[in-house]
């Protein structure tokens, strides 16, 4: 099976995708979009991408995409523990660093970090932290640093300058799995944590009181809400959908019943994914 990732080698992306797939075509993807758009050209059968960290929130791009532009549901998803290094090139010969690179949300889980040490050196973003380490070290002339994690180090023979160096200790990204078939060929080793279904609800417009009656509709029911979020519709100012996950598996009465229940409100309902989380252990995540 072909597995789709947001490269190159040595992302976080990959260590959740090698969490969830003992085996396959492990193939990676400059950009979370061409992940995905491999997954609807059948270039893969699945694709693994971020959709929130523990520190920085939503992967908007991922949301985003998944949302308005490639539709695929969601077929599982894993939690993989987080830890940011600042890896130098071992060939550079000098002590000060000009820049740091890396993947946005990994610049933002250091920001306490950059601020104590290198208050004055500038950021450049880039697609990955897989990425920033690749670029580091193909340009062992530039006074440079990436923000990547160990297995980053290794696959670029970077040395790691700084350990550690995320704000927040339990720093932890979600991933999620999109594929157009369901499989059962995933998961072997994963621990199991949790089965999720997410809906997607677009609210009527000038309906006073509206997103209290949504919410009523799973409390009665006892549904317990994991997450709720909203993001632009992108039709105009102030125009917004909320994703909601949803703790449990789709099942024939309970999560129907919340769907007609709030269709009959004038809202739009649609059910983005129901699948089985996973997380992945710290000793596991260093073992990739
Ligand atoms: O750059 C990577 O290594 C990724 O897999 C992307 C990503 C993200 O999108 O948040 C994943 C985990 C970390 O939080 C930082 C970056």
């Amino acid at each position: 099976m072909k597995i789709g990732f947001l490269g190159p080698k040595g992302t976080f992306t990959e260590m959740a995708a090698r969490g969830l797939f003992e085996k396959g075509d492990f193939l990676p993807f400059r950009t979370i979009p061409s992940c995905m758009d491999a997954v609807a050209t059948e270039e893969v059968q699945v694709a693994v991408v971020p959709i929130e960290n523990a520190i920085e929130g939503s992967v908007n791009m991922t949301l985003d995409y998944l949302i308005h532009k490639q539709r695929l549901p969601i077929i599982g998803g894993i939690t993989v523990p987080i830890e940011q290094h600042l890896l130098m090139n071992p060939d550079y010969q000098g002590s000060k660093i000009d820049k740091i690179v890396s993947h946005p949300h990994a610049i933002a889980q250091c920001h306490e970090f950059l601020q104590n040490y290198y208050p004055d050196t500038e950021w450049e973003y880039m697609n990955s932290t897989g990425a920033a380490a690749e670029y580091v070290k193909n340009h062992p002339e530039l006074a440079i640093a990436a923000i990547a994690n160990e297995r980053a180090a290794q696959e670029y023979g970077l040395k790691m300058a700084h350990t550690n160096i995320h704000d927040f200790e339990n720093n932890g990204t979600s991933f999620v799995v999109l594929s157009k078939e369901p499989l059962n060929v995933l998961y072997e080793g994963a621990n199991f944590m949790e089965d999720k279904t997410t809906l997607m609800v677009t609210l009527p417009s000038d309906y006073s009181g509206a997103l209290h009656q949504v919410l009523s509709a799973f409390a009665w029911r006892k549904l317990n809400l994991k997450k709720i979020e909203s993001r632009p519709t992108k039709t105009g100012l102030g125009n917004y959908f909320f994703i909601i996950d949803v703790e449990g598996a789709m099942d024939d009465v309970l999560i129907p019943g919340v769907v007609s229940e709030v269709e009959a409100l004038g809202c739009g309902v649609e059910i983005l994914g129901s699948y089985p989380c996973y997380t992945m252990a710290k000793n596991k995540a260093k073992s990739f």
